[in-house]
């Protein structure tokens, strides 16, 4: 249901009773005198995915840097996976933080490690893991999800743009997390591997019953992987509904992106 923004979203204790994993009440971020984010409410259902989808510069990183307590926002509130995250030790916000892919821009892979090695990474140092064939299995497991299994013995700078951004999200899934975080996940990529990638992200939320948020500027994108779509402009969150509502909407600020 197409809906615009008004100033009675539900209360978060309330809002925790619909399958509710994210929630997010009035945020609020300044960077000095620039208001960046400026009261931003939004609520990621189970299995549910979300595009968020604004201009470039809107605080769309920044929100989600906010979720994962990357960044400290001003004021507002963050639930996520029932927690409230601005009252977590540094051990619980890790421990929540397992619970969360964050998929980068960039892939974030290390260059002095090969695929495997990357993969391997966080299975030691999260989970302790160091038996090799319960490694091999995992590590073959996710890029097998991936469909890049041949790749496990090269090195980043080997793989195109396209695949470093699979081998980013293999690396990511190898965790299981429940939440998927997207920071525009087809930037760089050609149309047909931006196509790929937003495959990959609905074959995702298939098998592992991720809920995921998608923040692009890319409308193909949007409309591929969304249930969902919140149009964040001036730092609030404007308009939401699905991509037919919000391409039947007319709405002056988001009409462009429906014109390419
Ligand atoms: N740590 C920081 N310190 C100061 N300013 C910042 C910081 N992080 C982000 N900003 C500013 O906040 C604004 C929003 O940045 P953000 O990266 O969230 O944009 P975005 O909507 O994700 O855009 P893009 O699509 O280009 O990535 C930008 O003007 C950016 O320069």
């Amino acid at each position: 249901m197409l809906a615009t923004k008004s100033n009675n979203a539900p209360a978060i204790e309330q809002s925790r009773t619909d399958n509710v994993v994210v929630s997010i009440r009035n945020l609020k971020k300044a960077f000095g005198d620039r208001e960046i984010l400026n009261g931003v409410d939004l609520d990621l259902h189970e299995s549910e995915n979300l595009v968020i989808l604004g201009r470039s510069g809107t605080g769309k990183s920044v929100l989600i840097k906010c979720m994962v307590g990357l960044i400290v926002p001003d004021s507002g509130q963050i639930n996520v996976l029932g927690r409230d995250v601005f009252t977590l030790s540094a051990r619980e916000m890790n421990e929540l933080r397992l619970q969360i892919g964050f998929s980068f821009q960039g892939s974030a892979l290390y260059d002095a490690m090969t695929v495997r090695e990357n993969l391997e990474f966080p299975l030691k140092r999260n989970l302790g893991i160091f038996e090799k064939r319960k490694l091999d299995e995992m590590v073959m497991t996710a890029l097998d999800d991936v469909g890049l299994a041949h790749a496990v013995d090269q090195w980043p700078a080997e793989l195109s743009g396209g695949m470093k951004k699979r081998i980013g999200i293999a690396r990511t899934l190898i965790l299981k997390p429940k939440i998927m975080l997207y920071d525009e996940p087809t930037a760089g990529l050609d149309p047909i591997t931006s196509m790929e990638i937003n495959e990959l992200i609905l074959s995702v939320r298939e098998k592992y019953k991720t809920s995921s948020i998608i923040i692009t500027h890319d409308i193909s994108s949007a409309r591929t992987t969304s249930d969902r779509i919140i149009g964040l402009i001036n730092g609030k969150n404007k308009i939401e509904g699905t991509f037919e509502e919000l391409k039947n909407a007319r709405d002056p600020d988001l009409e462009p992106f429906f014109k390419y």
